[in-house]
């Protein structure tokens, strides 16, 4: 005890003697689970300009789903560094100094000039907090400049309004600590709704700046201690200047409010009071499309509050996708941009209740596609593919993609894409080339708003060898074709009058 004290003495002294360094400034993300934290990150990185820029990136889960998005940003693992399996507050905290201290090495030699870090969405922020405060040990050249805590809109203000939706602690703690709070996802959200959030924000944490976004899209000098440059003016040169930001040499300016809540009471046995668990769910083998949508669909399990990573088919084998679910259970199902790189996987985490994930895991494996199908099923499927078929051609926004079929399995799913043309009388060259209608980014939308609209249905976006966007839904009973298309024709309809604004009135006179 005498000894250690007796260190942490001679520390000081020797901070006190040594030359001064530059303290690195760094902006903490926090915010619940699938919130858009590494969404804003990825916005951070692709318009940091001349920021030399490093990212932390904590995960719950053993495997750093997060961490593999922002090498992806970045081309590398440079200035990246990943802590996974715990929390940054609790079981990480070692390995998180440690990487700090890493990081000031970097600062000193002029790799990096500010730190950017993520927290997991299950993390409280308060002991992270206080470790980026500190003033002596590996941390005492850092300066923490901004909490910024992000906020799932849409789900905030469904709980406000519904108090059967689960309130966590770790959620009520990330805004107390902060100095801004983005409320992203406000695509998904009415006016109402967003007045009615801003206000419970003000009382909850007065002070703090209030910014709405969708996919974290914001000005860098909110959520950083930097100042825009004044760019020169516009008639003299049009080329961008080599800086956009300079970094404030002080800090200290939008951390004010913070300062002076009462945080006490709060960092304490989170994890124990949510009750969150991980599971990470691997395979080498494809998931079934039908399994999986009506995983998805009906079978989806309670207490899952976040799941992330990546889905391959056996319908769909020359493409891996992203899968997410978050908030209340909106899904994503993007293409990987990278392609197949390595042996193509299934590979996701799962996050919920404790209790609950030995039931989920078991249903994902029971989406990998293992059996073949037995010969007597052959005419059912044929009959529900023939069904199905008959449903699109009769509606006349939808086109059917048929293709060739060569077996059995090619009669298990449809493919179909939106196109609008016969409503808006004009054929569909007419459409692209005298309207610039792209009926590619038009079905990649109609998937994104399906999939994104918590109803827990769901397509997969295929990009045909011809060239052609598809949608893609499997026709076997209890994968929720005709749910799909229940909520698919609304949808359809308003993505189609948006796109076609351009063309002029619809036939229907709307
Ligand atoms: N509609 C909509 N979706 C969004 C927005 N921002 C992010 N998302 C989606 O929300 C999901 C979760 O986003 P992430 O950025 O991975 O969330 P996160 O907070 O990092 O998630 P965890 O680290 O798992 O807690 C993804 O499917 C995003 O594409 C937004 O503004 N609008």
């Amino acid at each position: 005890m005498e000894e250690s004290r007796c260190n942490l003495y001679m520390h000081r002294e020797a901070l006190a003697w040594a030359p001064k360094k530059k303290r690195l400034p760094v902006t903490l993300v926090t915010g619940f689970l699938g919130s858009g934290k590494t969404t804003l990150l990825t916005h951070i990185l692709n318009n940091k300009e001349n920021l030399k820029i490093a990212a932390a990136v904590n995960d719950f889960a053993s495997l750093n789903i997060d961490g593999q998005i922002v090498r992806g940003v970045v081309g590398g693992k440079e200035g990246v560094v990943e802590l996974s399996n715990g929390c940054l507050c609790c079981s990480v905290s070692g390995e998180f100094r440690k990487a700090v201290w890493a990081l000031l090495q970097d600062a000193d030699i002029g790799k990096i000039d500010y730190l950017v870090v993520e927290t997991s969405g299950v993390s409280d922020p308060l002991q992270t907090i206080s470790a980026l405060e500190e003033e002596y040990g590996q941390m005492y050249r850092v300066r923490l400049d901004v909490v910024v805590t992000v906020v799932d809109t849409d789900y905030l203000s469904s709980r406000l309004k519904d108090d059967s939706l689960s309130r966590s602690v770790a959620a009520d703690s990330q805004l107390k600590c902060a100095d801004v709070v983005l409320l992203n996802k406000r695509d998904l959200v009415s006016e109402e709704d967003l007045e009615m959030v801003k206000s419970y924000l003000s009382s909850l944490v007065p002070g703090v700046s209030i910014y709405p976004c969708r996919y974290g899209a914001v000005p860098l000098h909110w959520i950083l201690e930097v100042s825009e440059v004044p760019k020169g003016p516009q008639l003299v040169s049009h080329e961008r200047t080599s800086s956009a930001y300079t970094i404030s040499a002080v800090g200290g300016v939008k951390n004010v409010a913070r300062k002076g809540r009462d945080l006490s009471g709060h960092g304490k046995n989170h994890l124990s009071a949510d009750e969150f668990q991980s599971i990470v769910f691997e395979s080498s083998s494809p998931f079934s499309l039908s399994l999986f949508q009506g995983f998805l669909g009906n079978g989806f399990p309670e207490g899952v509050a976040r799941m992330k990573g990546t889905v391959w088919f056996s319908e769909a084998r020359s493409c891996l996708y992203s899968f997410h679910m978050s908030g209340r259970n909106r899904y994503e199902i993007t293409p990987q941009e990278t392609g197949l790189g390595g042996p193509p996987k299934v590979e996701l985490v799962a996050i919920g209740k404790s209790g609950n994930m030995d039931r989920v895991f078991k249903s994902l494996e029971n989406c990998v596609q293992n059996k073949q199908l037995p010969s007597s099923m052959e005419e059912d499927v044929k009959d529900r593919h023939k069904t199905v078929c008959n449903l699109i051609k009769a509606h006349d926004y939808f086109i059917l993609e048929e293709e060739e079929h060569s077996d059995i399995s090619d009669f298990s799913y449809v493919d179909f894409r939106v196109s609008g043309c016969i409503d808006y009388g004009v054929t569909e060259e007419e459409a692209k080339g005298f309207h610039g209608i792209n009926f590619d980014k038009m079905n990649r939308e109609v998937s994104l708003r399906l999939n994104g609209s918590s109803e827990t249905v769901s397509l997969l976006p295929v990009l045909l060898s011809n060239g052609t966007q598809v949608l893609r839904h499997s026709v076997a009973k209890g994968a929720g074709f005709e749910e799909t298309w229940r909520v698919l024709i609304p949808i359809a309809e308003k993505v189609v009058s948006e796109t076609f604004k351009s063309v002029g009135v619809c036939k229907c006179g709307r």
